[in-house]
């Protein structure tokens, strides 16, 4: 492996992750992004002797030993199709695309018939630090040769290695990323619908609060292309997806009608079915999620002592509910989920496994109107990212991202620190 070369098609966020990691641990990298930017990039790179920028994929491709494709997942197609043909003899190629039913397509169409295909999906953000998160393999095409040759180039990140194929990936990554982007992109399209900046209204102060609208702003501030692919491209998220918004209205409309009954014993049979009965819960003695953490991570202002104003968590029932209905037990999923994921099921667990909680939340979604106008724009968001989604629709996708987008855009700073630092103390205090 001494002459080995690893190449990087695509040097945004995860490319240039990968290109700084890979060699600070001494691999050669050969690297290109779009011509345009190649001038920038060797700029960039000036002073890194083990990264070599090129002007295009034809480049990379022809000298390189694994090649790793990291571009948008709705460009994977064309892209492939103009640099595989060039690919080295014998070389290994994979993608980092976030869904891999496109990519493997395209793979396998374009590229030379001695050409071994592993692919790979880095499960979590570029900010990240990769050590101990997990790191799909995909071996769908190779050697066993191959894949002990990608493992010890990506084995420097120090990630969890799972394997896969890109059915079992696809399948997983919508359980867990697709519908749990879904509930957070509702909540974002909800708040902007209200224009409200919800941590500067006191009852969204606090606990529970915190990670949602953290994890609001953090989805919000990123490159919309990254959640509208694995969201759109995976033929498996749509499902999820138009369930969450099915299980989100039907929840809603109980609580109009006011039938606490009914909406108790919908939730408490999800419940059942998700985390187990009392007397066999599914979920470990120790909570996922230390509550106390949460606190510390406001971006608003909380009276010292003051409680949480209580909220009726539709967003959470409503994943509960989903899950449900698909069969789906998110704790299986750990070993293949991201730290967002992580986050989402830990305050779940939070609300489902603490009785008062619970019952507060269900006597609030009937009893308080506090929350009706924010619940119903909540719904509509549900729905109309379904929708979207299900049409495979990636302009109107973009144009719901952006608009609000640009409604938050002034607190991502401030939202980016705070979030930053409540990613890493809960990954630091949760299992894995
Ligand atoms: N961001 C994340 O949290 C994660 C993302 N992923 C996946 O990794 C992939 C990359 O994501 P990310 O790095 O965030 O996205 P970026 O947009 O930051 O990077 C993609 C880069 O690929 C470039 N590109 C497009 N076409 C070509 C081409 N023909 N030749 C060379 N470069 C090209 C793009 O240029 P241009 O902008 O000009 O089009 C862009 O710079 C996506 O498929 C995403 O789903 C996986 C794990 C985590
Ligand atoms: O943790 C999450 O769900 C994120 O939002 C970050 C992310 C985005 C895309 C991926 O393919 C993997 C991780």
């Amino acid at each position: 492996m001494e002459d080995f070369v690893v190449g990087l098609i695509g040097m945004g966020d995860m490319g240039k992750m990968y290109a700084q990691r890979l060699s600070a641990a001494g691999w050669k990298i050969m690297a290109c992004d779009t011509e345009e930017k190649y001038e920038a990039l060797r700029k960039e790179f000036d002073g890194n002797n083990d990264v070599q920028i090129c002007r295009n994929g034809h480049l990379v491709s022809r000298a390189s030993d694994y090649i790793i494709y990291s571009v948008e997942a709705a460009a994977i197609h064309n892209v492939i199709a103009q640099y595989g043909p060039s690919t080295k003899l014998g070389a290994i190629v994979g993608g980092q695309t976030s869904c891999k039913d496109p990519e493997i397509k395209a793979f396998e169409r374009h590229l030379p018939a001695d050409v071994d295909i592993v692919s790979c999906h880095s499960l979590h953000g570029p900010g990240v630090d990769p050590r101990n998160q997990p790191l799909v393999i995909i071996a769908h095409r190779a050697s066993p040769a191959s894949v002990a040759k990608v493992e010890m180039v990506l084995s420097v990140l120090g990630s969890k290695h799972v394997h896969l194929s890109a059915k079992e990936h696809d399948r997983i990554t919508a359980d867990t990323q697709a519908v749990t982007h879904a509930a957070f992109l509702s909540m974002g399209k909800a708040w902007h619908a209200n224009r409200q900046f919800p941590w500067e209204m006191t009852r969204y102060v606090g606990g529970v609060e915190n990670v949602k609208i953290n994890i609001m702003l953090r989805i919000y501030s990123q490159k919309w292309h990254v959640y509208a692919g694995l969201a759109i491209l995976n033929p498996e998220a749509r499902k999820q997806i138009s369930q969450y918004a099915r299980s989100v209205t039907a929840l809603y409309k109980l609580m109009l009608e006011g039938d606490l009954g009914a909406l108790r014993a919908r939730v408490l049979a999800a419940k059942e079915k998700v985390f187990g009965r009392d007397d066999a819960p599914l979920w470990d003695d120790q909570p996922l999620l230390n509550p106390d953490l949460l606190e510390r991570f406001s971006l608003g202002r909380k009276e010292p002592g003051e409680a949480p104003r209580a909220n009726n968590h539709l967003s959470l029932l409503a994943m509960v509910d989903c899950w449900a209905e698909l069969g789906i037990i998110p704790y299986n999923h750990m070993v293949c989920s991201t730290p967002l994921f992580r986050l989402w099921l830990g305050v779940t667990e939070h609300v489902f496994r603490s009785p008062g909680v619970l019952d507060e939340a269900l006597r609030v979604a009937v009893e308080d109107r506090t929350y009706r106008s924010d619940d119903l724009e909540f719904t509509f968001a549900a729905r109309g990212w379904a929708e979207c989604v299900s049409l495979g629709h990636f302009e109107t996708w973009k144009n719901r991202f952006e608009t609000t987008q640009e409604f938050f855009e002034p607190r991502f700073k401030d939202a980016t620190v705070v979030g930053n630092a409540m990613m890493k103390a809960v990954l630091e205090s949760t299992r894995n």
